[in-house]
């Protein structure tokens, strides 16, 4: 059951819900309730590399603490994170809860919520809201500004409360896994970059040394082929000649053969003629 603003304001006043700080009341006329709602204001601002940076590197001379590294305004750029401690105190009764909602006018503007969420039945101390600047323009955040709004719902019956410990804000492990940026990316883009480049890069020049692989593969092997097969012409050459030779000096002694025998042909022809006395045997034997 989501709870009016007169029964709000009535567990406020009585130390409820939420306080000034762990033992002061809240002024109710610092607070704007509006049905079951309350909205919540900024306490301290975080810029989370700047805080790294200052308790990191001058700890050791400055022993900087996290509430020298708050800021009390702040412009977040686009893409960049910050992380709010809101400055109203919680005392959770145990019979009820609340829902972090970030406020309209937020989304507006380009700021994303991280960490929207429940705020449990017993729970003791202070939220944080953690915002990305998504938008275009640079986004304006002061102190005393309304940061996120609390949804308040009763319990049917009460519970055992909250078992972990009071929310004591911000605190430096927290800053330490934030990075300056939405996931990081003005120190991870010249390593994304680098990594795209050498990836193309990389093809690229593999794809040439394909190519030159090929060549200083293929061209020998040509160069070989063309030896080859002048080796093999020669050794054709070589069982040719013969041959042709053989050719030539048998085709010379046949004609030879023929010649002897058409001469002694001739002889035994004369012979006929003689004897038989005719005209053609005439011309045959006085050509
Ligand atoms: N933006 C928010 C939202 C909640 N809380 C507080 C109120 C919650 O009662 C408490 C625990 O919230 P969750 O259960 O959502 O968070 P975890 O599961 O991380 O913490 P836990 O292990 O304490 O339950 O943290 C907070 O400080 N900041």
């Amino acid at each position: 059951m989501l709870l009016s603003k007169k029964s709000l304001e009535t567990r406020i006043n009585s130390g409820e819900i939420l306080r000034k700080s762990r033992n002061i009341p809240l002024d109710m006329s610092s607070i704007n309730l509006s049905g079951s709602s309350c909205d919540l204001t900024v306490g301290r601002i975080f810029q989370p590399e700047n805080a790294k940076t200052i308790l990191n590197q001058f700890q050791v001379f400055h022993n900087y603490k996290i509430d020298d590294v708050a800021l009390e305004k702040h412009r977040i750029k686009p893409g960049e994170m910050a992380l709010i401690e809101v400055k109203e105190y919680f005392a959770m009764p145990r019979d009820m809860g609340g829902i972090l909602f970030p406020p309209n006018k937020l989304a507006k503007e380009g700021l994303l919520m991280t960490n929207p969420g429940h705020v449990d039945p017993g729970y003791r101390g202070l939220v944080t809201v953690c915002l990305v600047n998504m938008g275009r323009q640079e986004v304006h955040i002061a102190v005393d500004q309304v940061i996120t709004t609390l949804l308040l719902v009763g319990v049917d019956e009460p519970t055992d409360g909250y078992a972990g410990s009071e929310g004591k804000g911000v605190h430096k492990t927290q800053l330490q896994s934030l990075d300056v940026d939405f996931a990081g990316l003005k120190s991870r883009l010249p390593g994304l970059i680098t990594e795209y480049i050498s990836h193309r890069v990389g093809a690229a020049l593999a794809l040439v040394g394909l190519v030159f692989a090929s060549y200083a593969l293929i061209l020998p092997e040509l160069g070989q082929y063309r030896i080859e097969s002048k080796k093999e012409e020669e050794i054709a050459q070589e069982l040719i000649e013969p041959l042709r030779e053989a050719m030539i000096t048998d085709y010379s002694k046949a004609s030879e053969n023929i010649q002897a025998q058409l001469d002694s042909l001739k002889k035994v022809l004369l012979k006929v003629c003689e004897n038989s006395k005719t005209t053609e045997c005439k011309e045959l034997s006085n050509p």
